[in-house]
């Protein structure tokens, strides 16, 4: 009967079971349907004579389907109830934790109930008692954990417990990351990577402002890419669109800004660039990036000092935005940094100059042509974007009136420093990689 043929890959099944007393099988998992994946569950009786057989099949299915992995994780949830458009609540309880309950997860969850709440949670979290933290937000919440992370007594044994996401904030950057752009909306996907994602060790940054040291996992944005973060706040309902309005009234408005850079480059040949993601492309596991956890009981120390200049290249003339992060997508409509890598140990900085946009061969009209190819990182090839790896920054504000967003947080516009330390945070992937299609230039940018 070909209605009871069910082709399910291993990956996604969350449950198999076979109750002899009752000669069922069981087996709950995710299927596709309109684009998304849903939970689905099959059950069949069994003729007596095959109960041995169904039993040793399922027996054998459970095995594949978590090869490698442990089964039953035992999980923090911290859920955002205000994240993005406000759902969060709901679409935890309706989508996601279904799933980690027929995978046999052990749930131990909170609903936010203030911002500050999730770095007070990670800041004093327990930690041979759980297997992940499952953030169901927006980047936000991430960085909050990830900073109570960094201020637990023992910050590098904390952030080596991999953190998932499952996108219910507005942008989700991190969730397109670890997902892809097709699946990175997509709760139930993030909820199987929950279950069934391996560690993956990625870069974190040290962002040191007025001795007060904070840690970023994912960008800094200044002048346009900041006005993108914070100036578009109050437009949140609008979900991710709010960023692509925001770019767009903010080339139109043309602002530049006051700032001085220097930067300790590593790496500005784009096409090396690029040949290094192809490599990385191949070699998925980075375990041995790992830092050693056991063997360090606080943070690494900072590398960089304020004064230090030997090295470091300082650009001065007028930007129109800096954008510095870790991560292809900061949003669905924006590849900011394609060519970066989860544990490189370097910073992908971009830095639009204002005079190329301003200058008489150029327009509000070229760069509107740019963002374009956001969504794709086409921007990365234009020769008008000065595209930087680095091992550090710093920024200097010119006028105390400016924009810092850092992971999408407003910071003070007042002088800061970022330095890499490689492999320190952790992950859950399905990949071992990021996902974002990115390879040779479009062709208005071949020579
Ligand atoms: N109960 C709460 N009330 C008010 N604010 C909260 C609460 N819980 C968390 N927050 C704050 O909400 C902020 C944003 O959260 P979150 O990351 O979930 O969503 P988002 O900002 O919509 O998404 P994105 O960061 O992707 O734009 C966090 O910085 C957090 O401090």
């Amino acid at each position: 009967d070909k209605k009871r043929v069910h082709d399910i890959p291993f990956r996604d099944i969350l449950h198999a079971s076979f109750d002899n007393e009752a000669k069922r099988t069981r087996i709950a998992f995710l299927r596709k349907s309109k684009g998304c994946r849903v939970l689905s569950e099959v059950h069949h009786v069994v003729q007596d004579s095959h109960s041995e057989e169904a039993s040793v099949c399922l027996d054998k299915a459970m095995t594949e389907a978590y090869s490698g992995v442990k089964k039953g994780r035992r999980l923090k949830v911290l859920v955002n109830p205000f994240g993005g458009k406000g759902k969060g609540r709901a679409i935890f309880m309706q989508k996601v934790e279904p799933i980690l309950r027929h995978a046999g997860c052990l749930l131990d969850v909170v609903y936010t109930t203030h911002s500050g709440h999730a770095y007070e949670i990670a800041k004093t979290l327990p930690l041979d008692q759980f297997d992940a933290i499952v953030t169901v937000s927006g980047d936000g919440l991430v960085h909050e954990v990830i900073n109570g992370f960094g201020h637990h007594e023992h910050p590098v044994r904390a952030l080596a417990i991999p953190i998932a996401p499952i996108p219910t904030g507005s942008g989700n950057g991190l969730s397109l990351n670890l997902l892809g752009l097709e699946a990175g909306f997509d709760v139930a996907e993030a909820a199987l990577n929950v279950v069934k994602g391996t560690p993956m060790k990625v870069d974190l940054f040290s962002l040191v402002q007025n001795k007060k040291r904070s840690i970023s996992f994912m960008s800094q944005a200044l002048g346009l890419m900041a006005d993108l973060d914070i100036g578009t706040d109050h437009l949140r309902w609008m979900g991710e669109t709010r960023f692509m309005y925001g770019l767009i009234r903010g080339v139109l408005r043309f602002k530049p800004c006051p700032i001085q850079l220097s930067v300790k480059i590593a790496e500005q040949d784009k096409t090396k660039m690029l040949e290094a993601l192809q490599a990385r492309r191949h070699t998925q596991s980075n375990a041995s990036c790992s830092t050693n956890a056991s063997s360090s009981s606080s943070l690494p120390p900072l590398k960089f000092l304020p004064e230090d200049k030997d090295g470091w290249t300082v650009i001065d003339e007028p930007l129109l935005y800096v954008y510095a992060g870790k991560g292809p997508y900061v949003g669905r409509d924006f590849m900011a940094f394609p060519v970066s890598l989860p544990d490189d140990g370097l910073i992908d900085i971009t830095i639009q100059p204002l005079v190329s946009v301003c200058s008489r061969n150029s327009s509000r009209s070229d760069v509107l042509k740019e963002m374009e190819g956001a969504p794709r990182g086409e921007a990365f090839w234009s020769p008008k974007l000065k595209y930087f790896k680095a091992h550090a920054y710093r920024v200097k504000p010119l006028t105390p009136n400016g924009a810092l967003s850092v992971d999408g947080e407003p910071f003070p516009f007042e002088e800061y420093q970022v330095e890499v330390h490689q492999g320190l945070g952790t992950l859950l992937s399905p990949h071992g990689v990021y996902v974002a299609d990115f390879d040779g230039p479009p062709s208005r940018h071949q020579k």
